[in-house]
């Protein structure tokens, strides 16, 4: 993995963005370790990234380069949270084991009438 990357366009190829996946996880929501394949084969080839906005509740996020829990790399996204994964990584696996209940700002359920969970946004160039 690179680091001390101040801009992700310096890494990976520009997108313009043209599906939204919306996934909402309740307290015991979950999501299995999988890769991100259903775009074109043009925008995998080229490793047009996938970029995820993580709103309320914080969540594991598990990732790595095969198919095996045990062996995944693991951070956590919290609220207000972008992740950004594309180039030579697009092909990653990565799922979301837990989330964690009530740990979202208070202020965000209250102003803006979301239900208490996990709010999941992924942006893709088909
Ligand atoms: O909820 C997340 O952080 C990941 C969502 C995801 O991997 C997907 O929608 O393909
Ligand atoms: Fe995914």
């Amino acid at each position: 993995m690179e680091y001390g990357v101040l801009h992700a366009e310096d890494i990976l190829p520009s997108m313009t963005p043209d599906i939204c996946i919306v996934n909402f996880y309740t307290n015991n929501g979950k999501l299995g370790l999988h890769q991100d394949r259903d775009e074109s084969r043009e925008s995998l080839q080229k490793g047009l990234p996938v970029v995820s906005f993580s709103i309320g509740d914080s969540a594991d996020f598990l990732y790595g380069v095969r198919r095996n829990e045990e062996e995944a790399e693991w951070v956590m996204l919290e609220s207000g949270d972008v992740l950004i994964f594309g180039g030579e990584f697009r092909h990653i696996f990565h799922g979301v084991p837990s989330i964690l209940p009530n740990s979202a700002p208070k202020e965000l359920f209250r102003d803006s009438g979301l239900s208490p969970g996990r709010l999941n946004l992924t942006f893709r160039q088909y």
